[in-house]
């Protein structure tokens, strides 16, 4: 398999230098993504410029923040974004998903199989997975409000060290109504990643990372 120059366009256009091997299991994602695509909805950035300028770049922000060693849950995968590319970037990290919809489950435990990437694919609610199973981090995109998220951990705190959330311009809003629900009470937050989305507005992405008030484990991160 050689380099799609599409592909290899859109990572020029967005400045992303990437070493051909990555490049080459990242592209081998895609394409068997898009395939099954075809049966089941899964993503509609079904260009290179769209999985590139979108999904890459969002999980480009998220690599350098996790250690190696990790163990982490992409809640809500979907298509796999951002866990299966996160598992191609860090080698050196443990990713697995969950996906509630038992058919993307299905199709998600298809594609990393056939890609050889070694991530387990839970066909499950992600906050009830983490009753039986321990993550360092918890990493989701696209899947639901700051609030929510709280009150889908809150419970489970003993089994998470901290969330990291991928989030557009709208993370303001849910911030004050997590505070106004008064679910952000017992939890550090902090932007750990702000990039510019490249859109009309200048609008800016974020990554939050939530983590329990008294662990003192990420006060200086
Ligand atoms: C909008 S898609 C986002 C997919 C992907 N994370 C992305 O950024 O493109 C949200 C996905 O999360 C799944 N989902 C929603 N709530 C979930 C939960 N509590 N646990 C696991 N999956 C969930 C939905 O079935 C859907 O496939």
């Amino acid at each position: 398999m050689s380099l799609d120059p599409e592909f290899a366009a859109a990572l020029a256009n967005h400045s992303i230098e990437m070493d051909e091997a990555t490049a080459l299991r990242m592209q081998n994602y895609v394409t068997v993504m898009w395939r099954w695509n075809e049966d089941i909805n899964l993503t509609r950035h079904t260009t290179w410029e769209l999985f590139v300028s979108r999904d890459l770049r969002d999980c480009l922000q998220l690599a350098p923040l996790l250690e190696a060693g990790e163990e982490v849950l992409d809640l809500g995968s979907g298509n796999g974004v951002p866990g299966i590319p996160l598992s191609i970037l860090r080698p050196d990290i443990e990713v697995s998903l969950a996906e509630s919809v038992a058919k993307r489950a299905k199709v998600l435990s298809e594609i990393v199989a056939e890609i050889g990437v070694p991530v387990p694919v839970y066909g499950a609610r992600g906050e009830d997975l983490l009753e039986d199973f321990r993550f360092t981090t918890v990493v989701s995109r696209a899947v639901g409000s700051i609030a929510k998220f709280c009150r889908w951990i809150e419970p489970r705190w003993q089994n998470v060290d901290r969330l990291l959330l991928v989030k557009g311009p709208k993370w303001i809003e849910e911030r004050g109504e997590a505070r106004h629900l008064g679910v952000l009470a017992n939890l550090q937050m902090r932007k750990v990643a702000t990039y510019p989305l490249g859109d009309a507005e200048e609008s800016e992405g974020v990554i939050l990372q939530l983590w329990p008030k008294e662990s003192t484990r990420f006060q200086e991160t």
